[in-house]
């Protein structure tokens, strides 16, 4: 289902962007943000592209103006994993954007996908409006929380017994505990990306001083029963004094656990340190066991932002892909202006659930029937994931349905019990 066209504006080539432009790629990538923390070329920061996926556009003068690069992940989705092309590394050198690169990047992106039979791709946006206008609907929030010193937890047994550790976080002695960990914690949540490569690992655990802003280097507390680490948390203190006293500030960058009383142990250990006043959460998904243990959540000082975007590049494969809460039988008119092949009638159509799976998988055919819903392949990628309703995007007009109940049935369907949450910025 290929269907774009990938042409380059007028005066520019596509390129293919090899190990060996990697310093052209950089360069690109610190013109378009310019406070990348990436130190000089004497300390390489590890870059974690793919360069068989990275490619750009060239202008004719042989500047490279524009790159891009994809990750191919496994994208956990309610009830099942799909292969998914992560966006990343999207950049266009200032004194060339707004001629259409990014658009010519777009259409290369969803052919390239396409062709390894990705039928999903993913990404962070640098900022909310750029990426919608090419079908990326936003299918998650992270929950940022600010959180005083000492904040009130219910009480978990069993958190007591476990030990904590708290030490210098290296990628040596951490890493596969961090990827471990991570995984486990991290299982039947959409979204729930892993840093799958050993650059990627390299990538996020990397703790160059450009990067800390006047705090320390990053540390790593783990939980453990016995020798078995339950959890983890990075985190790094920035100490502040205020009229003589102590104000310091704990950044969380990620704390996952496997149970309950781990999780327990993690935050009550962040939430008193010593000479801090302040503790800033990591992403939380919109249900973190946080919010479930805090005494008063009115003291959370909460801040929402868009986690993960999901662009539907082969809808019928896509829905496929994943499980639905609830029994289905619809018919989506769906409407796509880039990927012409997702549009038309679809019927998804839910088969029986079972005791060995977890919610209901489904056929999706191309149909002639009249449509009960009508949705754009944005609001159908928002909603893939299981974390947004169909029935909030209808009540803002951007969902029609057309027979009565359809709405409601389809909402549930597309629901999942656990919210979808990536918990870190690829
Ligand atoms: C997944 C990631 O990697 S996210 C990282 C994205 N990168 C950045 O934000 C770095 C700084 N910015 C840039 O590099 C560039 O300005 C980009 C990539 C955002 C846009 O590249 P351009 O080549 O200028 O985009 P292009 O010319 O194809 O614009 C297409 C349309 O999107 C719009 N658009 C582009 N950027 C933005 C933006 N930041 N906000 C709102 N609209 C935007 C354009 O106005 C244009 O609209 P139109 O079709 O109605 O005229």
């Amino acid at each position: 289902m290929t269907n774009t066209t990938a042409a380059a504006p007028a005066g520019y080539r596509p390129v293919d962007l090899p190990a060996a432009r990697r310093a052209d790629v950089l360069a690109v990538d610190r013109s378009a943000f310019p406070a990348s923390p990436i130190p000089d070329d004497a300390a390489p920061f590890p870059v974690p592209l793919d360069w068989t996926r990275t490619t750009g556009l060239e202008h004719a003068d042989g500047t490279l103006a524009a790159i891009h690069s994809s990750y191919p992940f496994s994208l956990p989705v309610p009830g099942a994993v799909t292969a998914c092309a992560g966006l990343t590394w999207v950049g266009v050198r200032p004194d060339h954007r707004r001629r259409g690169l990014l658009t010519a990047m777009i259409a290369s992106h969803f052919d390239r996908s396409l062709a390894r039979g990705e039928a999903v791709s993913a990404l962070f946006a640098a900022e909310p409006a750029i990426y919608g206008r090419f079908g990326y609907g936003s299918a998650a929030d992270d929950l940022h929380v600010t959180l005083g010193r000492g904040a009130a937890l219910r009480p978990v047994p069993g958190s007591a017994d476990l030990t904590l550790r708290l030490e210098r976080m290296t990628a040596a002695a951490h890493g596969e505990l961090v990827h471990r960990v991570h995984g486990r914690a991290g299982a039947g949540r959409p979204g729930w990306l892993e840093r799958t490569t050993a650059p990627l690992q390299a990538a996020f655990l990397a703790d160059p001083p450009s990067s800390r802003d006047g705090a320390e280097e990053q540390q790593i507390v783990t939980v453990r029963s016995g020798d078995d680490v339950r959890g983890y948390a990075l985190l790094r203190r920035k100490e502040a004094w205020v009229d003589f006293s102590p104000q310091g500030v704990v950044r969380v960058a990620e704390l996952v656990a496997v149970d309950p009383a781990a999780t327990h142990r993690l935050w009550s250990f962040v939430l008193d340190l010593d000479l801090m006043s302040t503790i800033e959460s990591p992403k939380l998904a919109a249900d973190d066991v946080l919010l479930s243990l805090l005494v008063n959540v009115r003291v959370t000082r909460p801040r929402i932002a868009d986690n993960v975007w999901i662009r539907l590049l082969d809808v019928p494969t896509a829905l496929a892909a994943r499980r639905y809460a609830a029994p289905l039988d619809a018919v989506f008119e769906v409407t796509d202006a880039l990927l012409p092949a997702n549009a038309g009638r679809w019927r998804v159509r839910t088969g029986t659930g079972g005791t060995d799976v977890v919610g209901f998988p489904a056929e999706v055919t191309p149909s002639t029937e009249p449509a009960d819903l009508t949705v754009d392949v944005r609001e159908l990628g928002a909603a893939y994931l299981g974390g947004r309703s169909l029935t909030a995007f209808a009540a803002a007009g951007l969902v029609t349905e057309h027979r009565p109940g359809a709405l409601a049935s389809a909402t549930t369907a597309f629901g999942w019990p656990v919210a979808p949450l990536c918990s870190w910025t690829f």
